[in-house]
């Protein structure tokens, strides 16, 4: 397997990593004894008869099992969830103020809350919409997800996220997946972190078919990074939290569940930095649609029609000629929820700030601001534009997404948001060329 600065290479290969030594067995998956006194056990992310080019698993080989805890009872948590029906969907354009870091101790689960989402974990279809925004570690505590995978979108500090499968260090510009069911601790290395969280209950992200652009540009298999095994043995008075059917469970263990000497399959957590996507767009005219962004997709029934598509907006030159170069005005059958890491969005000259959030759900009418498209209507697109120090993103899916109400009712609502599009004046003149 190809190393990488201390990760394993390609996405969804076939990875094999030891801690100690000899410890896979050879040949076969579950032997009598395995080596040290380990317990093997197999983490199953898609059915056991997924067909093989879909099919998901890992042998992980540990110190206890992950059966050894006490039993989970709820654990209430007011901002983090899949509530997605508690307010009427709206067809009116949002966008949010970044959300404020917090003044009290807040670690990566006490800071999640829920902005938005569709679908849910019952129906395997959809995703959640979370930012997250903390100030410590998680300290004595691990959480895993059995209602979907995460993708986590740093946007202000590091995260360090110890994982069953080992450690993924990420930073703002990269983003990490941790599956379905792996138990994970989060912890800070700089005093603040803050960033956006899509949980897919769909079909597990996988890079999108490539089609007449070929066999390479956009995300390269090769950038994306699995962590090596790397265990802890320690025992003591631990909280195992869950999430499962839209709430959250907690139950003591005794050890952490951190304990995998060993693991092998194509089953595991990866970080992708977004400075390695391979941007390709237009080099004569008009700006194409942004599915040539799309880094990670999760189908869904139809063809075509993605459960939930990570698309990112990075730097990139624009030499499209005898065109309106930015983002043009439109309407989408599929529902847009964008974020922003650094720098300015290229369809918005005020207003998004990084930290903060827009929707734009199905058929609403969006596009440039005033300002922006006056800008861009007189600029000169004889010449190339760079467009530099930027990057946001999009989860684009096929079903509307539903803002919860505390993501209505918070001070970030910017309710004059719909006032970027009034200026726009009226151009027509039936004699004008
Ligand atoms: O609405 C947006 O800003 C996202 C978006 C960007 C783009 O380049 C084309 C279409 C689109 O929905
Ligand atoms: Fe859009």
């Amino acid at each position: 397997m190809m190393e990488s600065n201390g990760y394993q290479s390609g996405f969804g290969n076939e990875f094999a990593s030891e801690a100690i030594a000899g410890v896979l067995p050879a040949g076969q998956n579950s032997p009598q004894r395995v080596a040290h006194g380990l317990y093997a056990e197999q983490l199953s992310g898609t059915a056991f008869t997924a067909p093989r080019h879909a099919n998901r698993r890992s042998w992980l080989y540990r110190i206890r099992p992950a059966a050894m805890h006490q039993p989970f009872e709820p654990l209430p948590h007011a901002g983090f969830h899949n509530r997605f029906d508690e307010a009427p969907a709206t067809p009116n354009q949002l966008r949010w103020d970044p959300w404020p870091l917090p003044s009290k101790p807040t670690d990566f689960v006490d800071g999640l809350v829920t902005i938005a989402g569709n679908g849910g974990p019952a129906e395997q279809a959809g995703c959640g919409i979370h930012l997250y925004a903390a100030n410590r570690s998680m300290q004595r505590r691990y959480f895993y997800n059995a209602d979907g995978e995460l993708l986590i979108v740093p946007q202000l500090g590091r995260l360090h996220i110890a994982t069953e499968l080992g450690v993924l260090e990420l930073k703002p510009l990269e983003i990490a997946v941790i599956p379905r069911g792996v138990r994970f601790r989060v912890e800070l290395p700089d005093a603040e972190a803050r960033g956006y969280v899509a949980e897919n209950f769909g079909a597990l992200l996988r890079l999108p078919d490539l089609g007449p652009i070929g066999a390479n540009s956009m995300a390269l298999p090769r950038d994306f990074l699995a962590p090596h095994a790397a265990y802890e043995d320690v025992e003591g008075d631990f909280e195992l939290i869950a999430k499962f059917q839209g709430a959250l469970w907690k139950a003591g263990i005794n050890h952490s569940p951190l304990d995998v000497v060993a693991w092998h399959g194509n089953y595991a957590p990866y970080k992708y930095d977004l400075t390695h996507f391979n941007t390709v767009g237009s080099i004569s005219v008009d700006h194409p649609d942004p599915s040539i962004f799309t880094v990670l997709t999760s189908p869904s029934d139809t063809p075509g029609t993605a459960n939930v598509d990570f698309v990112i907006f990075p730097p990139r030159w624009l030499v499209a000629e005898r065109t309106f170069r930015p983002p043009y005005f439109h309407r989408n059958v599929a529902s847009e929820f964008m974020g922003l890491i650094e720098g300015v969005y290229d369809a918005k000259a005020g207003g998004f700030a990084p930290g903060g959030a827009s929707l734009h759900n199905c058929m609403s009418g969006h596009g440039p601001d005033a300002a922006t498209f006056e800008k861009a209507s007189a600029a000169d697109v004889g010449k190339p534009d760079h467009i530099t120090g930027t990057m946001a993103f999009m989860f684009e899916t096929r079903k509307v997404i539903h803002p919860t109400r505390q993501a209505l009712e918070a001070p970030q609502l910017q309710h004059d948001y719909y006032q970027c599009w009034q200026g726009i004046a009226k151009h027509f003149d039936p004699k004008r060329a």
